[in-house]
């Protein structure tokens, strides 16, 4: 193993799951849902608890797993989560319930990101997690920081795309969208960013006006 690929193991064993996540992860696997690494998930956690979260949006339920991360690190927050699979929803609610979440904090829309986002307040959410259909990580990063509080973050996993990103030969389809993300992440005056390299990496901006 190279020492680069010594690190990235140890960055992404460093983070240990609780029961319910780990159960997340493996029924999520199981429904070929693409999750996000402990890493990213502790990651999460912190962001939600250095925010003092209150309230949090997520686009891509999945099975849960993000939504129980977010929730560690901010146990008292109200969680809005969309997803258009309704069975991915009545599974997470079980686990939601098992963490001991009660379902008036967690509100689970099955709808399309798209069809929903519109009609949510502006400058309303600590923060927003955007980790829905890949192809769609444009607009929803635009609709997140329309969304997102000043001193509130956006958080979009999977943005390293498997390593396709840092290829500059790879420019079609999803990775052109994920691509605009950075660059209007990067060029924006009202946001301070950052890029972590946890897991299939996280892109992290907090907006300051
Ligand atoms: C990468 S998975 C989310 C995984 C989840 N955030 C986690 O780490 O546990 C992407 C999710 O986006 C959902 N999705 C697909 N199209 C969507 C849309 N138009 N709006 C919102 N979610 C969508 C999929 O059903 C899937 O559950």
């Amino acid at each position: 193993m190279t020492h680069n690929e010594l690190t990235w193991k140890f960055l992404n064993e460093f983070d240990v799951e609780s029961s319910t996540q780990a159960k997340a992860r493996a029924i999520s696997l199981e429904h070929g849902v693409n999750v996000i690494s402990p890493a990213v998930g502790a990651q999460l956690a912190l962001v939600a608890a250095a925010t003092n979260a209150t309230n949090i949006i997520e686009i891509g339920t999945g099975l849960g797993l993000s939504g129980l991360w977010l929730l560690a690190g901010a146990p008292e927050a109200t969680l809005t989560s969309i997803d258009p699979e309704f069975e991915y929803h009545e599974q997470a609610r079980e686990l939601f319930t098992e963490a001991g979440y009660p379902a008036s904090r967690v509100r689970l829309i099955t709808g399309k990101a798209l069809d929903v986002l519109p009609r949510m307040n502006e400058n309303s959410y600590d923060i927003v997690l955007v980790d829905g259909d890949p192809a769609q990580v444009a607009q929803n990063a635009e609709h997140a920081l329309r969304l997102v509080r000043v001193g509130g973050t956006v958080l979009v996993p999977h943005i390293l795309q498997d390593g396709d990103i840092a290829n500059p030969a790879k420019r079609a389809g999803i990775i052109a969208g994920f691509r605009t993300v950075l660059t209007e992440a990067t060029e924006s005056e009202n946001i301070v960013v950052a890029l972590s390299p946890a897991g299939d990496g996280l892109l992290q901006f907090t907006k300051i006006a």
